[in-house]
C-alpha cells in the first residue's frame, strides 16, 4: 500500500523504505530505500534514465503512483533545469505563483535580493538571461521556506561561468537556510563540490553512497577532491583519465 505523508517535524528530511515504481510493468525503482538528514546536503548521481527524476518527482509529491513509504516535510520546494517561468507575468509575480494566500511583493522582492535579482523583479521573464532566470526560480523555491529544496538538474542548461557562480549560489543559499538539499545532477565534480553525501543510483536502489567530508569551501585542487571524484567516476562505469586517478 503506497503512504505520501507530509509531517512537519521529521527524525528525517526524507525517509523512503520499500519504494516501487513502475512504467508499463517495469520497475524504475524497485524498492529503495533512501533517508535525508535535516539540513543535509545529498547530490544524487546515476547514468541517464537511471530513475533519478522519477525519485526527484515523487519526492516533491508530483507522483504518487507509487508503492512503499515516502515521508517528507510539509515545506518542500523544487525548481528544475529549465526554469518554467510563465512568459506573461512579472519576474516578481512568477516568484509567488501559487504561493497560499495573498503574499505582498515585498516577500518575493526579499527572495529575489538573496539571489542577486532584485533588480529585475518587475522584467518579463524572456528579457532574463539563462543564469538569471534560474536564479528566479530558486527564488520561487526559497519563499516557500523550505524544508527540503530538491534541484532537477538547475545547472544543466548553463554556460560554464554562469554555472559556476549559480553553484556557488546554492551552496550559500543551503548554508544560509539550514534546509535539507537533494540535487539530481550529471556532473561528478558539483556533486563532490557541495554535497555532504553523493549518492549513486543504479537497478532501481541507491547502489552506492560516499560520505563528502572534505572542509567548505572546497577545493578542487585538494588531491582528496580528485580522489573522491575518480572513485565517484568508477562507480558510475566511467573512465578516470590517468592524471585523475594518479
Ligand atoms: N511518465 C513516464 N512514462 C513512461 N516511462 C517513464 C515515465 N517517466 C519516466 N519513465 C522512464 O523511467 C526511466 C527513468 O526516467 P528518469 O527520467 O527518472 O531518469 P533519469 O535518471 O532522471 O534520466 P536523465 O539523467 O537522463 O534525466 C526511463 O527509462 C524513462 O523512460
Amino acid at each position: 500500500m503506497a503512504t505520501h505523508v507530509h509531517r512537519p517535524v521529521t527524525p528525517q528530511a526524507v525517509h523512503v523504505e520499500g519504494l516501487t515504481r513502475s512504467f508499463d510493468g517495469r520497475a524504475v525503482i524497485d524498492d529503495l530505500r533512501l533517508d535525508v538528514r535535516p539540513g543535509e546536503f545529498v547530490a544524487l548521481l546515476g547514468r541517464s534514465g537511471c530513475g533519478k527524476s522519477t525519485l526527484l518527482r515523487i519526492l516533491a509529491g508530483l507522483d504518487r503512483d507509487i508503492e512503499g513509504t515516502v515521508l517528507v516535510p510539509r515545506r518542500k520546494a523544487v525548481a528544475f533545469q529549465a526554469p518554467r517561468l510563465m512568459p506573461w507575468k512579472k519576474v516578481w509575480r512568477n516568484v509567488l505563483l501559487g504561493l497560499p494566500g495573498k503574499p505582498e511583493r515585498a516577500v518575493a522582492e526579499q527572495a529575489l535580493d538573496e539571489v542577486g535579482l532584485g533588480h529585475r523583479s518587475n522584467a518579463w521573464p524572456k528579457t532574463l538571461s539563462g543564469g538569471e532566470a534560474q536564479r528566479a526560480s530558486l527564488a520561487r523555491a526559497l519563499v516557500r521556506e523550505p524544508d527540503l529544496l530538491l534541484l532537477d538538474e538547475p545547472f544543466g542548461a548553463l554556460d560554464a561561468l554562469t554555472r559556476i557562480k549559480a553553484q556557488r549560489l546554492v551552496g550559500e543559499l543551503w548554508q544560509r537556510r539550514g534546509c535539507a538539499v537533494l540535487l539530481v545532477t550529471h556532473d561528478v565534480e558539483e556533486a563532490v563540490l557541495l554535497a555532504d553525501r553523493v549518492l549513486v543510483m543504479d537497478g532501481g536502489v541507491i547502489a552506492h553512497e560516499q560520505c563528502i567530508d572534505l572542509d567548505r569551501p572546497r577545493d578542487i585542487t585538494d588531491p582528496r577532491f580528485a580522489a573522491l571524484r575518480a572513485g565517484l567516476l568508477e562507480r558510475l562505469g566511467v573512465e578516470a583519465t590517468a592524471a585523475e586517478a594518479a
